[in-house]
């Protein structure tokens, strides 16, 4: 059986979002991924997903169409033609992140959805799961956190949707309940940036009270002053198990590091391997939200682990809005990832269960947890009239890159990004 790549297929595919609030404005009905299948001369194909942003599209695209020819076995390979295909990229930004990420390292971001469509080949030919060939699986399911949003009852114009409208604490209360009955979440986040911080400190203290022993976390994208932060910081003193990125900036995280309690989290200051000297120089950081999909993928996921382990930096996971070939790759990843020591985030409860490109079945939420698939490979297949569907849904919707703060504009023309 013939382990050469002959081709890559690479589609866009949008799948409905609901009207989650950020500091950047709010998620639009649509949400985009990039679907990458790398096919051998033998007929089998892996899976890779990844973000749908145009600027970002077209590097897939071209690192397609140079990875044709080589061997599934050499991600080195891979890897430098990636890097090859990139050498005379002139586009800024369209990762996909609506600003959640400053900056980071393009050619990982490229070579992630390739590296796991590898992996997921390998394991298929070798008849291995994926998390084997990681060095294999320390813990047979994957613990997530709920993931809460400050949110409108619906998208302007459109019915309301089944979670409803979450713009106060009892709101957010309402809306963890629905979600820990229905996935069994054991901790929470709350995606904050959204309202004045003395609101969201009183939201966080009504979920401590609804939640007593529920770990708890607070993310408002780094849109607080260092005072702001560390005053945050301080009212919050027992009550988070992290506060993730309250400011931007590695120089501003040092500062607010040293003056609160608990551990400061980021998936916006270490966004790559060169942000690790630094943050570790300033003590800026107490734990790295990891992310294959701008990691450079999950071997390369791995590294940054050793790198926390080696620094005593805490390892948590990050998420976007996703579909289920991310899911089985970020579940592979923590499965073989023993210093993982949080829960992982996760969008999952904010998509429709049949809105996906893989069959269904394969991946479900049991406690808050998914069990870590034993089948070859990932252990997920596509459904290719879901690809079909959610392809033409991609052409349908118009959107071609995430715009948070163009819908929330044209819903609110005086909008403006906070800063607190
Ligand atoms: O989906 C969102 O609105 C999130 O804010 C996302 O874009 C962030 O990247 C992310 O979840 C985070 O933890 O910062
Ligand atoms: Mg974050």
């Amino acid at each position: 059986m013939s382990e050469l790549i002959c081709a890559v297929r690479v589609t866009p595919v949008a799948f409905r979002d609901l009207p989650l609030l950020n500091s950047v404005g709010v998620h639009e009905p649509f949400a985009l991924r990039t679907i990458v299948e790398v096919v051998t001369a033998g007929g089998q194909y892996g899976l890779g997903e990844t973000y749908g942003d145009e600027p970002h599209l077209r590097r897939i695209e071209k690192a397609a169409a140079a990875l044709v020819g080589t061997d599934v076995f050499d991600l080195h390979e891979m890897q430098r033609r990636v890097i090859v295909s990139l050498a005379d990229d002139r586009q800024v930004g369209g990762h996909g992140m609506a600003g959640m990420v400053t900056t980071s390292s393009t050619g990982d971001r490229v070579l992630s959805p390739f590296e796991v469509a590898a992996l997921d080949l390998q394991g298929k030919i070798t008849g291995r799961p994926v998390s084997d060939l990681l060095g294999g699986a320390v813990r047979d399911r994957v613990s997530f956190t709920g993931y809460l949003f400050y949110k409108w009852a619906g998208h302007p114009g459109q019915e309301d949707d089944a979670w409803g409208a979450a713009l106060d604490p009892d709101g957010l209360v309402r809306q963890a309940r629905k979600m820990i009955d229905e996935y069994g979440f054991s901790s929470i986040k709350l995606k904050g940036g959204v309202f004045p911080p003395d609101q969201e400190v009183a939201a966080i203290r009504e979920l401590r009270k609804a939640f007593p022993s529920t770990p708890l976390r607070l993310d408002p994208n780094a849109v607080w002053t260092v005072p702001t932060s560390i005053k945050v910081g301080q009212d919050l003193e027992g009550v988070l198990e992290y506060l993730e990125d309250p400011t931007a900036g590695i120089p501003g995280m040092g500062e607010v590091a040293r003056e609160v309690p608990m551990p400061l989290a980021t998936n916006m200051c270490v966004v790559a391997f060169d942000h690790l000297k630094p943050a570790v120089q300033q003590g800026a950081v107490g734990v790295v939200l990891s992310d294959h999909h701008f990691w450079g993928g999950l071997r390369r996921s791995q590294s940054l682990a050793a790198i926390c382990d080696t620094f005593d930096l805490g390892l948590s996971m990050h998420s976007n809005s996703h579909l289920g070939i991310s899911l089985a790759a970020m579940v592979h990843l923590a499965s073989a990832t023993p210093n993982l020591d949080y829960t992982c985030d996760t969008h999952w409860p904010w998509k429709r269960p049949e809105d996906d490109v893989v069959v269904p079945g394969a991946l479900g939420f049991e406690n808050g947890a998914v069990k870590v698939p034993t089948e070859p490979g990932l252990g997920v297949e596509l459904d290719r009239d879901a690809l079909a569907r959610m392809h033409q849904q991609y052409l349908d919707s118009g959107i071609r890159n995430r715009d948070d703060t163009g819908y929330m504009r044209s819903v609110n023309p005086e909008w403006k990004a906070p800063l607190w």
